[in-house]
């Protein structure tokens, strides 16, 4: 293994050396002036260990179930579009490296493959994740699609009634390759995305056909109606969110801000964290993502009271650098250090992994 894949950092590395420009801008970018996308991280960095000595760590164990799936660790992959953008295999590359390694995978609505063939190739917890559009009969099919290869939970974004303005695509003018599509979804109902114009994002044209800008909270009794899946809400950001989330009957929140792609000055995902966890019962699931890169991050959002992360942007990397291997790479590279933090701060169990893990950074005098 070269040296420079000792890290996440690495790989991202070796992905932006070998993509397209305009790809690669899609995929790191953020909206606005990328503060969100850059405060994501610099959260992290306020956080010190608070490590325990003489503990037996001889057996960490970093096992869980969520929402009825068996994961190897609290690790998954978010929902991403077009995975193909990256590799020519796409999501069931991904499929097989989530499997392997442990984790969940998330597929998205725009995924470049079939709902089918990324079930067929997963071997381990699959949830859909969905956009709701204008059309409620196509989202009512996909539904049912999930449903029937089996997919475990439905993750139903709602950060996004219009697409952020991400400034590296509108000066792009950047269209998805008419080579990558939306498979699950009627081409005539996708033909925005793959439109080039001069200081336009296809993306966001798209969007603004075919999202529902209208979605509240009483229409989420439509979707119940439909499944007997779990319901997760990706995008919850305050505690009055997750509250009316509760009162909704979701089965788990997902604490997310898209990473940093929608509402740019929106608070850092980890910043809500604490809000969302302290006010939803202990036994619904708190999810997390944005701007975790390694095993020390995941460790800080599990004591936040996370119950499991999201990686987006670090497996597009791995796909993009060696498909599945490289997938599997960056999945497995977390779960070792994840379970090395875990040793070295003397908690060997995920339940250990609490508030008192944590204090500030820098740390206060005296
Ligand atoms: C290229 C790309 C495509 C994405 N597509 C979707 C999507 O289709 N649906 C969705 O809910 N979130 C989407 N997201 C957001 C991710 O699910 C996730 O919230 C975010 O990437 C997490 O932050 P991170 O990349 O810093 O780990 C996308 C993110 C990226 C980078
Ligand atoms: C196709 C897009 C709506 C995907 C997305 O959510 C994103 O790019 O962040």
């Amino acid at each position: 293994m070269p040296v420079g894949l000792l890290t996440l950092a690495g790989i991202e590395r070796a992905a932006h050396a070998q993509l397209p420009p305009e790809i690669w801008d899609f995929i790191e970018g953020g909206s606005g002036a990328e503060r969100t996308l850059t405060a994501n991280r610099e959260m992290f960095g306020r956080h010190a260990l608070r490590p325990r000595t003489l503990v037996d760590v001889s057996a960490c164990d970093p096992a869980l179930t969520l929402l009825g799936a068996p994961l190897r660790l609290p690790l998954g992959i978010a929902p991403m579009a077009y995975h193909r953008l990256v590799d020519p295999e796409g999501e069931t590359a991904t499929a097989r490296a989530a499997g392997r390694a442990g984790a969940l995978l998330v597929a998205g609505m725009f995924a470049s493959r079939t709902l089918e063939e990324i079930a067929a190739a997963a071997t381990g917890p699959l949830w859909l994740q969905l956009y709701w559009l204008r059309e409620r009969v196509v989202l009512a099919a996909l539904v049912e699609r999930a449903e029937a290869a089996g997919y475990g939970a439905l993750v139903l974004t709602v950060d996004a009634p219009r697409i952020g303005r991400r400034l590296r695509d509108l000066r792009n003018g950047f269209a998805v390759p008419s080579a990558v599509r939306a498979v699950n979804l009627d081409q005539a109902l996708t033909a925005a995305s793959h439109r080039a114009t001069a200081g336009r994002s296809g993306i966001a044209e798209h969007a603004r056909e075919q999202f529902d800008p209208a979605l509240s909270w009483t229409d989420l009794a439509w979707l119940r109606e439909r499944t007997r899946l779990p319901l997760v809400l990706k995008g919850i950001l305050t505690a009055e969110d997750a509250r009316l989330a509760v009162e909704h009957g979701v089965d788990a929140v997902l604490v997310s801000n898209h990473g940093g792609r929608q509402l740019d000055g929106a608070m850092p995902a980890l910043a809500a964290l604490p809000e969302v966890v302290d006010a939803v019962p202990a036994e619904l699931p708190v999810l997390f993502d944005g701007g975790v890169r390694s095993g020390t991050d995941l460790a800080i959002a599990l004591a936040l009271g996370a119950r499991a992360v999201l990686v987006g942007r670090p497996a597009l990397w791995g796909l993009a650098t060696d498909g599945e291997a490289g997938v599997h790479r960056v999945l497995d590279l977390l779960r070792e250090e994840l379970e090395h933090t875990m040793a070295l701060l003397g908690r060997p169990r995920l339940a250990d992994l609490d508030r008192t893990v944590l204090a500030p950074w820098p740390c206060p005098a005296g």
